[in-house]
């Protein structure tokens, strides 16, 4: 619907008064920045001439006064980040105030309220609202409803009403580019604009063109849970960001951005998603990965293997028999059945009497093993095993100090007695040394007998395994057990720690008491949800057990065919009651093109929605000689260069294959960058990156090299070829050699 002339005046002036009040604002703030700053070196001045001169005499009240202006110069620096927050929002709406608007009729009102939305809140000196952030309750209707009947949710109750008019704005640096009417939720016209664009540095905010169903997940808190399953591009990793600013903002009295951790899939994507919250005027949150998390929690001792290696050592597959036996351990480990036998080994555990001995001093029988199985079996039965061993002992020595000072005293006595000694000090220290040389078989013993090693406790599930392994693990024969057993124990001999083996050793970590819960965590975010077990699930809960989780994920994209969590169901059974699964059913990121040719991939045909934006047909192109792939990946690689596109991402299967490729790239004088560990930090132009840690990012071309029958020989990459092809925005070239995969035929 255009807009008439009179229209774009009121709009104009508008503008001009909400531009005006910033600057307004914006000015006291600057004021009040500079004020602090003045006080600040004040106070500064006076701390340095008082500190230079503390006296004996006065050095009390000096140094009473030294503290207080330490209190002044923090609360000074509260006001001034305050401020700098502050100033940094205003500056921002100077660019672009508000995207959106939206005239609210109220029930039993009059007039019909002009809403303006943008990135934050704007009051004038009435208190009125000139714009409204996009998290105030008010602003959901601009996400959920078009014009006709609305309402929304406050802490007063429901509001309702109805929608007279919505617009949508472009604002650049303070001037009205376009604007539209919409009968729509979000006009699929700044939608189809955004998505059009080529891709920049970092993933960018969606804030002006959420969708409803979005929205609802970004809003939504009636679960304690959310599990969100979303085709590729669906919009995910954005709705999780969004979903945290939201947080951020409306129990900004209660929690902040150190109450929250995202779990993601390697540090190249925490690289790549670094920017959203600050655009969207908040902190970071906390970034972290499952890897880093739990190699800190195991510590040092073992060489321990990284996701990444792992998928390279799954990928870069070849037959031999020490392949088969380590795709088997993994198949074992990551299993359901492995994490039931895990759960009744600790049941076990913790149910079943431990070896403890008498305690005795001097003859004198301080505590009873008995006595002590009592206390590990009834009276610290409900802390982990880890927990009621450290009681235990510091029990057992609570006991026995009375008996060792008394000791101590009596050799004191003796040796005071004897006349060799006069300095009591030398007495004192000779007498406790005398009787802790005496003691040290006991204080060994209770060293022994609370003695915590998971390690250990991880082999003796192996070490034993006739107890266990052969009882429980009924879907699995003798011999395949029994092969298990050694490979476990030889690893462990030799300090290796495969990464199925450590989420285990995590796992009984965490549930006997040896990584305590975190309670300041009040939300956890996982993204990339499908790439973890049920076992990494069972410790998320375990360690977070007070937060509220957001679990987002897309089953198709397991790019790891045994690290996944199979089936959603597995994670919410865990917490029913609290849990909901919602769906995200349509795909923003790539053309129309590039979504349906990347979904035939799949063997389950998925109809889930995508944006009607077109481009060119996915390029499929084989080769018969590796030279002639390599000059046309040249040649296209810099056409599109000069097409302005600013992601190149040439996508190998492997780690060794992406190095190969890079040191091809550069020798042909192409500007690029490679990305092999998941370390690496993010970085847009030409990028060449191994298929299993492109997952999550985008580009706006895509190469997926190599894709033939010899090199995605296994119905285990289906998903990842998946993935990859759902990388592109906007070109997806498939490059092959000889036959191409017949995964792709
Ligand atoms: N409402 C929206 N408005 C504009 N762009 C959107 C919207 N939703 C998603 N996008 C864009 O679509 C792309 C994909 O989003 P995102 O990476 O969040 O999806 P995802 O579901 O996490 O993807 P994947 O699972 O494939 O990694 C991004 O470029 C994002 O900016």
């Amino acid at each position: 619907m255009s807009i008439n002339n009179y229209e774009w005046n009121l709009e104009n002036e508008w503008l001009e008064k909400v531009l005006k009040e910033t600057t307004k604002q914006l000015d006291e703030k600057r004021e009040a920045k500079d004020r602090l700053q003045k006080e600040a070196k004040e106070t500064q001045r006076e701390l340095w001439n008082d500190l230079g001169s503390v006296s004996i005499t006065n050095g009390l009240d000096q140094i009473s006064e030294f503290v207080s202006a330490m209190d002044t110069m923090k609360n000074q620096k509260r006001s001034h980040e305050f401020n700098k927050k502050l100033e940094e929002k205003y500056e921002k709406m100077l660019l672009s105030p508000y995207f959106g608007r939206i005239d609210f009729l109220e029930k039993n009102e009059l007039d019909a309220e002009k809403c303006y939305i943008g990135l934050s809140n704007l009051t004038d000196e009435d208190f009125d609202f000139l714009v409204y952030d996009w998290r105030a309750p008010i602003s959901s209707m601009f996400y959920d409803y078009e014009i006709g009947q609305a309402g929304y949710e406050c802490p007063q109750g429901v509001i309702s009403g109805e929608i007279t008019s919505k617009r949508q704005y472009k604002i650049n640096n303070g001037i009205i580019e376009y604007m539209f009417d919409s009968n729509l939720s979000i006009d699929d016209e700044m939608l189809q604009e955004l998505l059009s664009k080529s891709s920049d540095d970092k993933m960018k905010g969606i804030v002006t063109t959420i969708q409803k169903e979005q929205n609802q997940v970004i809003r939504n808190e009636d679960y304690k849970n959310l599990i969100v399953q979303g085709a590729a591009g669906s919009g995910k990793t954005s709705v999780a960001l969004h979903r945290i600013a939201y947080l951020l903002y409306k129990h900004r009295d209660r929690i902040t951005s150190q109450n929250i951790i995202i779990f993601s899939p390697n540090n190249i994507f925490n690289d790549y998603i670094s920017n959203v919250l600050p655009q969207l005027g908040e902190e970071n949150m906390y970034q972290t990965t499952f890897k880093d998390y739990m190699h800190k929690k195991i510590g040092n001792g073992f060489r321990k293997e990284t996701p990444s290696e792992m998928m390279e050592y799954i990928l870069d597959s070849n037959e031999t028999l020490t392949y088969k036996d380590r795709i088997k351990n993994i198949n074992f480990k990551t299993s359901v059945e492995f994490m039931n036998i895990l759960k009744e080994y600790i049941n076990h555990l913790e149910t079943k009497e431990r070896k403890f001995e008498d305690i005795i001093v001097r003859d004198k029988l301080i505590i009873s093993s008995q006595e002590i199985q009592k206390l590990f079996l009834n009276d610290f039965a409900d802390r982990p095993i880890k927990k009621r061993l450290e009681k235990i002992k510091s029990r057992i020595l609570f006991l026995i100090e009375p008996y060792e000072e008394a000791w101590i005293k009596e050799i004191y006595e003796e040796l005071d007695s004897s006349g060799y000694y006069i300095d009591r000090q030398e007495m004192k220290e000779e007498s406790t040394l005398t009787v802790k040389k005496q003691l040290k078989d006991v204080y060994d013993k209770i060293s022994r007998m609370t003695e915590f090693n998971v390690v250990n406790i991880y082999r003796n599930l192996f070490k034993y395994s006739n107890k266990f392994l052969n009882r429980l693990a009924t879907s699995y024969d003798k011999n395949f057990i029994n092969h298990i057993k050694t490979y476990t124990m030889e690893n462990l001999n030799t300090r290796n720690l495969y990464y199925e083996d450590q989420v285990a050793l995590l796992y009984l970590k965490v549930a006997l008491g040896d990584a305590p819960a975190t309670s300041q965590i009040k939300y956890v975010i996982i993204d990339e949800a499908q790439d973890y077990t049920p076992l990494q699930y069972e410790i998320f809960y375990q360690l977070f057990k007070s937060a509220k989780m957001t679990i987002l994920g897309d089953i198709n994209q397991s790019i790891n065919p045994f690290m996944n969590v199979g089936n959603y169901n597995n994670i919410y059974n865990i917490s029913k009651d609290d849990t909901c699964i919602i769906n995200l059913t349509k795909s923003y990121r790539s053309t129309m093109e590039i979504t349906k040719f990347s979904r035939k991939l799949l063997i389950e045909n998925i109809n889930d929605e995508y944006v009607e934006r077109h481009g060119e047909e996915p390029n499929v192109i084989g080769f018969s000689h590796e030279s002639h792939m390599n000059k046309k990946l040249i040649e296209e690689i810099n056409n599109y260069k000069e097409k302005n596109y600013k992601s190149i991402g040439i996508i190998t299967k492997t780690a060794r294959e992406t190095r190969d490729l890079y040191n091809l790239l550069k020798a042909n004088n192409i500007d690029v960058v490679s990305i092999e560990k998941d370390d690496d930090s993010y970085t847009n132009g030409v990028l060449v990156i191994p298929s299993y840690l492109a997952k999550g990012l985008e580009f706006d071309v895509v190469f997926i090299h190599d894709v033939s029958n010899k090199n995605y020989n296994s119905e285990d990459e289906r998903l990842l070829l998946y993935t990859c092809c759902t990388r592109a925005l906007h070109v997806l070239n498939i490059y092959y050699l000889g036959e191409i995969t017949s995964l792709l035929k």
